[in-house]
């Protein structure tokens, strides 16, 4: 089967190398013109990636070229890029093509998921891929398990069969706003994990940001239309748990790093990578107000971000908030 990648940061080649694994057809599509020159003489993606290119993936600068009777195009750029790469697939992929969404956000401009945006522009049917899945663990073939979700199960079943093997097992959920939802809000709390970290915190502190922030998380996903249920699965509990605890996590790293006093625009330039958290934070804090959904640890994560706030005033907050119940959870 033709497969093409459109994006070849981390998460685009780790899945690129997987699939060619499989035995499909692969091309790996890329904006950079330098970058690619790299990649094409080295067969290596240094900057985002520490794993061997293998010879049968074709890689290409050509959106065109890489889209042409594709069974199944892969979007695998950052969240705030998802818009520009659906407006141009539109003239360039076969309708019958799936396409299948691997980024994680919520666009602060519009606050839509990422198949929403892709929907604006494309009649294909889209598959979300969610869960806990460093592209670092994936390439090494260290077992992994995650989600896929869409509207049209057989969808779902054709991309688990294209996708799916002994080291990467792939679930099928009906319900794509949570399974969305879910993949976009973890990583708001895994920077708080990281700031957390960063400050010097214990595990107590952390066990509580990922309760307190799954319930949150939980709040605003079942006000947006999700099934709660889906926030206890791989997209929701696993991929925040893979998250908030893994050094491999930017998100996390990015954390550590204002923690220990880095200024948000240090941290993201260290890390050099795409920090989903950043953004989505903006869109989750105004959908919360939007929805009057009670969300403390985003908005303090927003005030450090944002606003500047100390993160030691933004623990004191949160510990000191009003008395509570803790009502099932959420
Ligand atoms: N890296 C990982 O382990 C995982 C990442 N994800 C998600 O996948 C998405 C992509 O993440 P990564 O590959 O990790 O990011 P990355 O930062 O490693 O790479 C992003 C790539 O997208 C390219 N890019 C940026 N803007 C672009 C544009 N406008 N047009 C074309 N290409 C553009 C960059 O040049 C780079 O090659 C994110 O939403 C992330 O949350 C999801 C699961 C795992
Ligand atoms: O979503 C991810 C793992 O499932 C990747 O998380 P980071 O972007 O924080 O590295």
């Amino acid at each position: 089967m033709k497969i093409s990648i459109l994006g070849a940061g981390s998460w685009g080649t780790a899945i690129a190398i997987h699939l060619n694994r499989l035995g499909h057809q692969i091309t790996l599509w890329m904006r950079n013109k330098n970058q690619f020159k790299e990649i094409v003489s080295t067969r290596h993606n240094r900057k985002y990636l520490d794993a061997d290119i293998p010879q049968e993936i074709f890689i290409t600068t050509d959106l065109e070229e890489a889209a042409e009777n594709s069974s199944i195009v892969v979007i695998a750029v950052p969240s705030h890029a998802v818009r520009e790469i659906s407006k141009k697939l539109k003239d360039v992929i076969d309708k019958k093509a799936i396409v299948v969404n691997l980024a994680k956000g919520i666009e602060t401009s519009t606050l839509k998921r990422m198949s929403e945006v892709i929907k604006e522009y494309l009649s294909n049917d889209v598959v979300v891929l969610s869960g806990p899945s460093h592209a670092e663990e994936v390439v090494k073939q260290i077992p992994t398990a995650c989600v896929l979700a869409s509207d049209d199960i057989k969808t779902c079943e054709a991309v688990q069969d294209a996708f799916m093997d002994e080291n990467f097992r792939l679930y099928i959920n009906k319900d794509v706003v949570g399974v969305e939802l879910g993949g976009a809000l973890k990583n708001i709390i895994a920077l708080g994990a990281g700031i957390s970290d960063g400050l010097g915190f214990g595990d107590n502190t952390k066990a509580a940001l990922m309760t307190r922030g799954l319930a949150e998380i939980t709040r605003l996903g079942v006000a947006l239309g999700s099934d709660p249920l889906t926030f206890l699965g791989l997209a929701g509990v696993g991929d925040l748990i893979v998250t908030c605890t893994s050094m491999l996590s930017r998100n996390r790293k990015a954390g550590i790093l204002i923690g220990k006093g880095k200024s948000l625009e240090e941290a993201l330039k260290e890390i050099g990578m795409v920090v989903e958290g950043v953004n989505t934070t903006k869109s989750a804090y105004k959908l919360s107000q939007i929805h009057k959904i009670e969300m403390p640890i985003t908005k303090e994560i927003y005030s450090i971000l944002f606003e500047g706030k100390n993160p030691y005033e933004a623990v004191y907050s949160l510990m000191t908030r009003d008395k509570k119940h803790e009502l099932h959870g959420i």
